[in-house]
């Protein structure tokens, strides 16, 4: 038996790489029978807070800006401080996605400080279940998750390149497969909720 779960895509994008990235999270979602859309959080007048309160799962995506998350992405994480009281996202299903020009970038302190923006909330964390790519004398750049990463997806955008051409199509596979986990990880949980 399979249910719909309902998926949003929450980000921030200043230049459209990680606006390419929550399209690809998007359609991995659509891809396992989601019902998702994609809000962008680039001001708090184009957040939809009863929209969120509706999902199943919400799925953060930010760029990494000097190691954390974007100033706008982190205004609407101070502004959920009001759902936060209220226990409004508690039991929802959350991830994250980032990107960064350099491979590090030191893009974990981005996903760490998603994840415990979703701990805070009493979500439920789903990480990337793929092996890293690109570790060995036979992997390549082409590898699903070539940046290692199990926190959440982590993609590299050179900094002299639009989101027209970067990140890779790798990344972006990689944020598919994200995007497909957590709609089936919400589904099941809906099932397993309504059973109970
Ligand atoms: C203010 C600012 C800070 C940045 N800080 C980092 C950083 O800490 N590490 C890094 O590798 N790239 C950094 N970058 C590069 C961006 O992460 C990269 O260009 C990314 O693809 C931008 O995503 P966006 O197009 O969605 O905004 C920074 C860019 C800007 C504008």
């Amino acid at each position: 038996m399979s249910v719909q779960s309902k998926v949003i895509v929450v980000y921030h994008s200043g230049y459209g790489h990680t606006q390419v990235l929550a399209e690809a999270v998007l359609q991995g979602a659509l891809d396992v029978g989601a019902d998702a859309e994609l809000m962008s959080v680039a001001t708090l007048d184009d957040v939809n807070w009863d929209k969120l309160a509706a999902a199943d799962a919400l799925i953060f995506g930010s760029p990494t800006y000097m190691g954390s998350a974007s100033a706008p992405f982190k205004a609407f994480m101070d502004a959920s401080s009001k759902i936060w009281m209220e226990r409004g996202w508690v039991d929802k299903v959350a991830g994250a996605f980032t990107v960064s020009a350099s491979r590090s970038g030191d893009k974990l302190g981005t996903l760490t400080q998603l994840s415990v923006f979703a701990a805070q909330h009493g979500m439920i964390w789903v990480g990337l279940d793929l092996m890293p790519g690109n570790n060995s004398s036979k992997g390549s750049e082409d590898d699903l998750n070539r940046l290692g990463s199990t926190l959440g997806v982590m993609a590299q955008a050179n900094a002299d390149e639009g989101p027209e051409v970067v990140p890779p199509t790798a990344d972006k596979d990689t944020a598919k497969a994200l995007g497909g986990r957590i709609a089936k990880v919400a589904a099941s949980l809906t099932l397993v909720s309504e059973a109970a």
